[in-house]
C-alpha cells in the first residue's frame, strides 16, 4: 500500500520535474543513467545493490534529488533479483546534510508542497521497503540525512562525525514521523532526550544509545556494510519480511493516514513570514561560517 501510494506520486512527480532517468542492466550490473547526483549498481551474483548520493555540496534533499532516489528505491523494489540495498555517500565527510534549505527559503507553494509530498513518499519507500537496507554513514548526518539512516534496517558509521535530529536547534520541531522513526530505532526516552535537545551525537555517542549498530573506521565502511548485508541475507526471506512488516505497519500507517494533512502543516508553517526570516538568518550564516 505504501509503495503503491508513493509509486502514483512518485510518477506525477517525475513528469512535473520533467526528467526521465532509468536503470539499465549493463553486463550483469545495474546502473543508473542519466544523472551525475545518484549512482545504483547492482550486482547480481549476490543481489546486493549500493547506493551512493553524489549532489555536491552537501547531499542536501532538493526535490529533484529525492524524487531521483524515489525512482531508484521503486525500481529496485521491484527489480525481483534485488535483495538488498546499501546506502552511502560519494562525497567526502558527508553523508547528508538534510533537507535542502533553499527549497524552503522563498518557495512557489505548489513546489514547496510537492518537496514535501516527495520527502514523505521517500520515506514511505524506504521504512517500508521489502529490502534488507543498510546505511554506510560515512559522514555527518544532520535532521534529513539522519532520517534516511534510521529509516534503513541497519546503521554502521565511521568515526569522526555527527548525526541527529537537530531541528529545535533550529527553533523548529521535528515532523512526528521524524520522531517515530526515532522511537523506532532507539525507544522514546533516548527520543525524547536527542529531540528535545536537538542533539547532534557523535558516532561513538550514537553507537552508545543503539542510534548506530556498529562503528567501523572509514575505509572499512564498504566492505563491513556488504559483510553485514550478507549476514541479513541468510535469514529466510519470508519470515524476515513479514516480521519487518509487522513491526514498521503501524508506523507507517500513522503518516499514510495524514499525509494530505501533514504537508498543508508543513507547507503553513514554512510559509510564515517568521519562519521565513529565520530561515534567511540560517542560510546567511551558513555561508559566513564557510567565510571564516
Ligand atoms: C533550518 C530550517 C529552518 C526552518 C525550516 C522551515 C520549515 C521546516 C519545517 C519543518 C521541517 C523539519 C524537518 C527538517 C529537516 C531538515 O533536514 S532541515 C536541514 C537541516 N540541516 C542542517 O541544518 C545542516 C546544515 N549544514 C551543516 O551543518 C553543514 O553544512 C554540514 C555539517 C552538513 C557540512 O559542513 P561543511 O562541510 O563545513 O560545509 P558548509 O557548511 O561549508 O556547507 C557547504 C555549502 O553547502 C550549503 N549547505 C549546507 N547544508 C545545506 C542544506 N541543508 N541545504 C542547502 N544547502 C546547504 C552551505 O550553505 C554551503 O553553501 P555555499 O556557501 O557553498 O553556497
Amino acid at each position: 500500500m505504501a509503495a503503491r501510494m508513493a509509486f502514483s506520486r512518485l510518477t506525477r512527480s517525475l513528469c512535473e520535474v520533467g526528467r526521465s532517468r532509468s536503470l539499465l542492466l549493463q553486463s550483469a550490473r545495474w546502473v543508473t543513467s542519466a544523472s551525475k547526483t545518484l549512482t545504483v549498481t547492482m550486482d547480481d551474483k549476490t543481489g546486493i545493490a549500493e547506493m551512493s548520493l553524489n549532489r555536491p555540496p552537501v547531499n542536501s534533499l532538493s526535490l529533484e534529488f529525492m524524487t531521483e532516489i524515489n525512482i531508484a528505491l521503486e525500481k529496485l523494489e521491484h527489480e525481483k533479483f534485488c535483495r538488498g540495498v546499501i546506502i552511502t555517500s560519494a562525497i567526502p565527510k558527508i553523508f547528508s546534510a538534510g533537507l535542502d534549505i533553499l527549497e524552503m527559503y522563498q518557495p512557489k507553494p505548489e513546489r514547496l508542497s510537492e518537496f514535501w509530498k516527495t520527502l514523505q513518499d521517500m520515506w514511505l519507500l524506504l521504512f517500508g521497503s521489502r529490502l534488507t537496507t543498510i546505511a554506510a554513514i560515512n559522514g555527518h548526518s544532520p535532521a534529513g540525512g539522519a532520517l534516511v539512516a534510521m529509516s534503513c534496517d541497519y546503521r554502521i558509521m565511521a568515526p569522526g562525525f555527527n548525526i541527529g535530529l537537530n531541528e529545535t536547534q533550529l527553533g523548529i520541531v521535528p515532523p512526528f514521523w521524524f520522531i517515530d522513526t526515532m522511537m523506532h530505532t532507539i525507544g522514546s526516552r533516548q527520543t525524547e532526550l536527542c529531540c528535545q535537545k536537538g542533539l547532534m551525537l557523535s558516532t561513538e555517542e550514537a553507537a552508545r544509545i543503539g542510534l548506530v549498530d556498529k562503528v567501523v573506521p572509514l575505509d572499512q565502511i564498504a566492505s563491513e556494510a556488504k559483510a553485514e548485508m550478507q549476514s541479513w541475507l541468510k535469514i529466510p526471506v519470508a519470515a524476515k519480511l513479514i516480521t519487518k512488516q509487522t513491526i514498521r505497519a503501524p508506523i507507517l500507517e500513522k503518516l499514510q493516514t495524514r499525509q494530505e494533512a501533514d504537508v498543508q502543516n508543513f507547507c503553513n508553517f514554512a510559509m510564515k513570514d517568521s519562519v521565513q526570516k529565520s530561515l534567511g538568518m540560517y542560510l546567511e550564516n551558513l555561508k559566513k561560517k564557510q567565510k571564516e
